[in-house]
């Protein structure tokens, strides 16, 4: 058994970490941090849990401690939900400790050596910190500290059909994408209020549609000839367009997608969903738990996918897609739904660590 550190094992992520490692056959919590409001109270009392399963038993007793890597050093892995306001400082000092941190937050997604995960996507760009680790222990140090950042969750439903789809038809050049996201997403403090979303759509979600059209390029995209550095795709191979809407969902963030290929002629609608259905992420060929028995479902009624009754297919880890058809403007749009705090947040750091360790990184 690994030992994890939760960081932010309160919020909105926090909260899936705990629901997810509870009966981890791999991962054991043994450690979980958040801020001194909650630190040196047992997480029952630390907690205000929201999550429609139960907490788990293992979980309630642990007391909380703040996020100082000392607090940690026993960890083999420490994955991060913090607010990223404290994100960038802890997580910095975790590393500098010699820590393996998978991180939800924002602040390192686009710093040029630090993968950018969605592990259903691009599991290929960990190789990146399994040279560093690999030249780390070579020179003889014990513990190399290694950095992996999680997209943002709406990036992770989005690239996930357009990975098989590039592999098969080449680059796609022009890509929409309009969001339809749960309250989970917003996390917990505050949160998203209940006058602002009951009865109500809010048309804008603080800095999401930048980091959507940024992160998409940076995840498709490539690493140098010395495997050291993202070259993310340019401007002129894709363009790539986002809005993003808060929605009254509890969990599972849709998204309503056109795109065009670069080549032409495009493939046929039925050759699109074939290559959605048959795609089968690396983490499952690696044997991971976690992984997705089905990566991308691919749905035929036409009403189809809705968060409530499809978020948990594979149990959040699978990606559902519905209404594949022609666009008129570009050539195909479709409806694609994830699990925001599962694949897109807590399960993506899970599948994540799975791969780090069937490599014998952590
Ligand atoms: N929710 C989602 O679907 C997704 C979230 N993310 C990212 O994951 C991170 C967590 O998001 P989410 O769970 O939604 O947020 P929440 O607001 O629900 O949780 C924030 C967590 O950070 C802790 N925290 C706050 N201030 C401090 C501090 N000064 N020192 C240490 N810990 C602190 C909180 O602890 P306390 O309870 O003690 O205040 C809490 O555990 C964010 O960076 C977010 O952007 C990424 C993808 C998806
Ligand atoms: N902004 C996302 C969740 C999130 O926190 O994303 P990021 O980690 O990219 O800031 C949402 O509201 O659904």
């Amino acid at each position: 058994m690994k030992k994890a550190g939760v960081l932010g094992a309160t919020g909105s992520v926090g909260q899936r970490f705990i629901l997810l490692l509870a009966d981890h056959p791999d991962f054991e919590i043994a450690a979980l941090g958040a801020s001194s409001r909650s630190a040196g109270k047992k997480y029952l009392e630390a907690v205000s849990w929201k999550q429609t399963d139960l907490m788990p038993e293992n979980a309630k007793s642990i007391v909380v401690t703040e996020c100082k890597a000392e607090n940690f050093a026993h960890c083999d892995v420490v994955f991060s939900g913090l607010d990223s306001d404290y994100a960038g400082a802890i997580e910095k000092e975790f590393v500098e400790a010699g820590l393996a941190v998978i991180s939800n937050a924002k602040n390192y997604r686009r710093e040029p050596d630090v993968p950018l995960i969605v592990p259903i996507v691009n599991p290929e760009h960990l190789s990146v910190v399994e040279n560093k680790v690999k030249k780390a222990r070579e020179a003889g140090e014990k513990k190399a500290g290694l950095l992996v950042c999680i997209s943002n969750c709406s990036t992770a439903g989005l690239v996930a059909p357009l990975k098989p789809l590039v592999e098969k038809y080449g680059p796609i050049d022009l890509l929409t994408a309009t969001t339809l996201q749960a309250i989970s997403g917003a996390g917990f403090s505050p949160g998203v209020s209940g006058i602002d979303v009951l009865d109500n759509i809010v048309p804008y979600i603080s800095g999401e549609e930048d980091k959507m059209e940024w992160e998409t390029k940076k995840i498709l995209g490539n690493i140098n000839d010395k495997g050291d550095t993202f070259v993310p795709l340019s401007a002129d191979k894709m363009k790539v367009s986002a809005q993003c809407n808060r929605v009254a969902v509890s969990d599972g963030h849709t998204e309503c997608i056109s795109l065009r290929f670069a080549q032409r002629p495009p493939p046929s609608v039925e050759e699109v969903k074939k290559t959605l259905s048959e795609y089968v992420c690396d983490a499952r060929k690696l044997g991971c738990y976690s992984a997705p028995k089905q990566t991308i479902h691919v749905l035929e009624e036409p009403d189809r996918p809705q968060p409530r009754l499809d978020r948990n297919r594979d149990a959040g880890y699978g990606v559902t897609v519905g209404r594949v058809r022609e666009d008129p403007v570009l050539d195909f749009k479709m409806v694609v739904l994830s699990h925001n705090t599962v694949i897109g947040a807590a399960g993506a750091g899970i599948l994540i660590a799975e791969i780090l360790k069937a490599k014998n990184v952590i």
